[in-house]
């Protein structure tokens, strides 16, 4: 199979191979197994030290659990994710305590993701004090310093979470993620929850905060137009597979798979000269449950009436493309001609 990842530079500091989370669904009084939903089908690809690699997709799409199998927040089914050459997934978990001060995670919800009832010194604090990474009584200094850092003041190591706006919340949570000197953050929305005016200044920060101690993100978001400017590569994600993958200038100039098109003509983009085709998706994400019949052919799932329904939606002069016809092989294919441009073959239906 042909990895997206021979385009990073080598070594990577990340790389994710063959990956596959599936959750079990159980029914019934004795909770049989009847099936899984298949959140991460089989993904792949490679982070370059310093590189920020986008990964986007609608809500539902996997995202979030690719982040936090990588870091070994939830189980894996299988596949391999290997940190600087070691086998993230094998650590024992002495080694797997170690490898977490290296790889950390910002979350979408700033509010959620802050204990409320802890001071910010200490949310900031706990996790330099837990991993000793420097004697007690330095951790205040430490702290402070890192507060100044994400833009905060010193004092407000004193206050509670409920006394920040939100975009103060999130560069808590970033000074959170900072603690242990990381070399590797999952961003798993960090702005999306952000009044836009706010998004800019916390993606500059993440932006100056990548330059001065030289981290790599995986950038997670449902915007096309957020990581734009933001990401190095893009990974597009759809009902658990990547189905295309290229640096970003590639991959905005010449997007090859329809669900790529269809995002981007969804994403206000800031280029008013750009005449862009309007394409639209239609119907429901179909079911991470039951994607293909027993010949191996694409289970589209809808019925005659629904498609009938799904018609009447059309409008003239829009592009439609039902979300049942984008199942696609998990395997993705180098475009002709353009380095590094990876994108998968749909599955006939
Ligand atoms: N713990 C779980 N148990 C069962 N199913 C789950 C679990 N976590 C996620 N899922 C399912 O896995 C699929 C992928 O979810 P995931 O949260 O990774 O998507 P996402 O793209 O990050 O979406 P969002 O942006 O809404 O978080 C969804 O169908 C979701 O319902």
């Amino acid at each position: 199979m042909m990895y997206p990842s021979m385009i990073a530079p080598d070594p990577p500091l990340l790389s994710v191979k063959n990956l596959k989370t599936y959750f079990p669904v159980k029914r019934g009084l004795l909770k049989s197994h009847v099936g899984d939903v298949r959140a991460v089908d089989d993904v792949s690809f490679d982070i370059a030290p310093n590189e920020t690699l986008g990964l986007v997709g609608e809500s539902g799409c996997g995202k979030s659990t690719v982040g936090r199998s990588i870091l070994r927040l939830i189980p894996t089914t299988s596949g391999s994710v290997h940190y600087n050459g070691e086998d993230v997934l094998a650590a024992p978990s002495g080694r797997m305590k170690q490898l977490r001060r290296e790889m950390q995670i910002i979350f979408q919800d700033p509010v959620g993701s802050l204990n409320p009832r802890m001071a910010v010194g200490k949310i900031i604090g706990e996790p330099m004090a837990v991993h000793r990474v420097c004697p007690k009584e330095e951790i205040p200094d430490r702290v402070a310093d890192l507060l100044v850092k994400v833009g905060l003041r010193k004092d407000h190591a004193a206050r509670y979470p409920h006394e920040f706006s939100g975009g103060q919340r999130q560069r808590i949570g970033i000074a959170r993620a900072l603690a242990l000197s990381p070399k590797f953050i999952v961003c798993d929305e960090p702005v999306s929850a952000l009044d836009v005016s706010v998004q800019s200044q916390v993606l500059n920060l993440l932006n100056d905060l990548q330059d001065e101690f030289g981290l790599s993100y995986l950038f997670i978001a449902h915007n096309l137009a957020v990581v734009e400017h933001f990401c190095d590569r893009v990974a597009v994600m759809y009902l658990g597979r990547i189905v295309e993958l290229a640096d970003r200038d590639t991959l905005y100039r010449n997007p090859l798979h329809p669900y790529t098109k269809a995002l981007l003509s969804a994403a206000p983009m800031p280029d008013p000269d750009a005449e862009k085709r309007r394409i639209m998706l239609l119907g429901d994400v179909p079911s991470p449950i039951r994607l293909f019949k027993d010949d191996g052919k694409a289970d589209t799932g809808i019925t005659p009436e629904e498609q009938a329904e799904l018609d009447a939606e059309r409008q003239p002069g829009v592009e439609y493309i039902t979300r049942h016809s984008l199942l696609h092989r998990p395997d993705l294919v180098p475009v002709d001609g353009e380095p590094g441009h990876f994108v998968s073959p749909s599955v006939d239906a």
